[in-house]
């Protein structure tokens, strides 16, 4: 349904050359959704803007629905822009218009006539959860409702793809969950393909079929989500995988670790189970055949794509010298294992 082809973007700022995104490529199937990840500044707006040629590549090829954009006359890009809805981290609605009025623009644009914009409308703001807020005005909206008036107006001239820039990025943690909840019914409702960039790889785990994670311009990994959270390739995957763990030693912990064991204090340890690890229950395992107990003291595990994966802080308790065998024995297995200390 999209395809970028070996696209570069060149910002020329004086003598300076920003090489903003350098040889990408990628496909993005009818009926998926794709997410793009990538830290501030890798290039993802730029690249989500030249889906639809907001931004023009200095090279490359976009084609979008079978049509190449990129060799359209300007009113040919306008008709094929039709297929292409957009949303944005900050709504970009018109204040001065009411909701309703909102979702009707792209409409009376077109030149739709009263009794086609009345009905469409009001079945997009059915399908958006907001058939009460008809003669609302944006300012007497939350974050949430301005972001599905948003989306209404966004799918009024029935799009085949629809960009979200950064769609969830104003939102808290809740109605995030209820955006992307929708956006997620509007895909398997309407068959509708959807890219998405964010900077968040929870919005990627929760919502997206596949990712492609950019770093400095350039893809540096893509495939099905589950693929890339089970055997991340790069350490940008692996770093944006870490941040959806949320895994932090308790403060009375804190105080009472140790940098150093007396040969009796119980090391406290960082498990990181990866794709690569081995799939048995292992700590169970360990503790057999060491001799030792295992307290968990948190963990955050996670299965995609067919494994567990997740960080876990346990405190390993035993003789010295079995301890250090349990812990060589997990390493041995693709545990990355790391000693925080020793809890006093
Ligand atoms: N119009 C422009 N003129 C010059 N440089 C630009 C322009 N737009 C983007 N850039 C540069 O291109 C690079 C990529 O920017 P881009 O906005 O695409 O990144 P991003 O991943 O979306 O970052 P963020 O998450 O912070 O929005 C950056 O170095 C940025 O400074």
């Amino acid at each position: 349904m999209i395809e970028i082809k070996q696209v570069n973007k060149e910002f020329k700022q004086g003598d300076l050359t920003i090489h903003a995104l350098r040889d990408i490529d990628l496909q993005i199937p009818q009926g998926r959704i794709f997410g793009v990840i990538g830290a501030s500044g890798a290039g993802k707006s730029t690249l989500i803007r030249i889906v639809n040629l907001l931004e023009r590549p200095t090279s490359g090829k976009v084609v979008v629905d079978g049509v190449e954009l990129t060799a359209l006359s300007q009113s040919e890009l306008t008709r094929e822009r039709q297929k292409i809805g957009m949303i944005f981290q900050h709504f970009n609605l018109l204040s001065s218009r009411t909701v309703f009025d909102n979702v009707a623009l792209p409409l009376e644009l077109a030149g739709k006539d009263k009794q086609h914009i009345q009905h469409k409308v009001t079945e997009l703001l059915d399908l958006v959860g907001l058939n009460d807020k008809h003669q609302s005005y944006p300012s007497n909206l939350s974050g949430g409702q301005k972001q599905r008036v948003a989306i209404a107006r966004a799918l009024a001239s029935d799009p085949k793809v629809l960009l979200c820039d950064e769609a969830t990025s104003a939102l808290d943690p809740a109605t995030t969950h209820s955006i992307l909840n929708l956006l997620q019914t509007i895909n398997q409702k309407l068959g509708l393909t959807i890219l998405l960039i964010t900077h968040e790889m929870d919005v990627v785990k929760r919502i997206c079929h596949e990712v492609a994670i950019i770093g400095g311009g350039e893809l540096v990994e893509k495939g099905p989500v589950g693929n890339i959270f089970a055997h991340p390739k790069t350490e940008l995957a692996r770093t944006f995988i870490r941040a959806t763990l949320d895994l932090s030693i308790p403060q009375d912990y804190e105080e009472r670790l140790q940098p150093q064991s007396d040969g009796h204090l119980p090391p406290l340890v960082r498990l990181e189970f990866t794709g690569a690890s081995v799939d048995a229950p292992l700590i169970s395992q360990v503790s057999r055949k060491f001799n030792i107990d295992i307290s968990i003291l948190s963990s955050d595990m996670d299965y995609a794509g067919g494994v567990k994966f997740g960080l876990m802080l346990a405190e390993f308790f035993g003789d010295e010298e079995n301890v250090n065998h349990a812990l060589t024995y997990l390493k041995d297995h693709n545990i990355n294992i790391e000693v925080l200390g020793y809890v006093a």
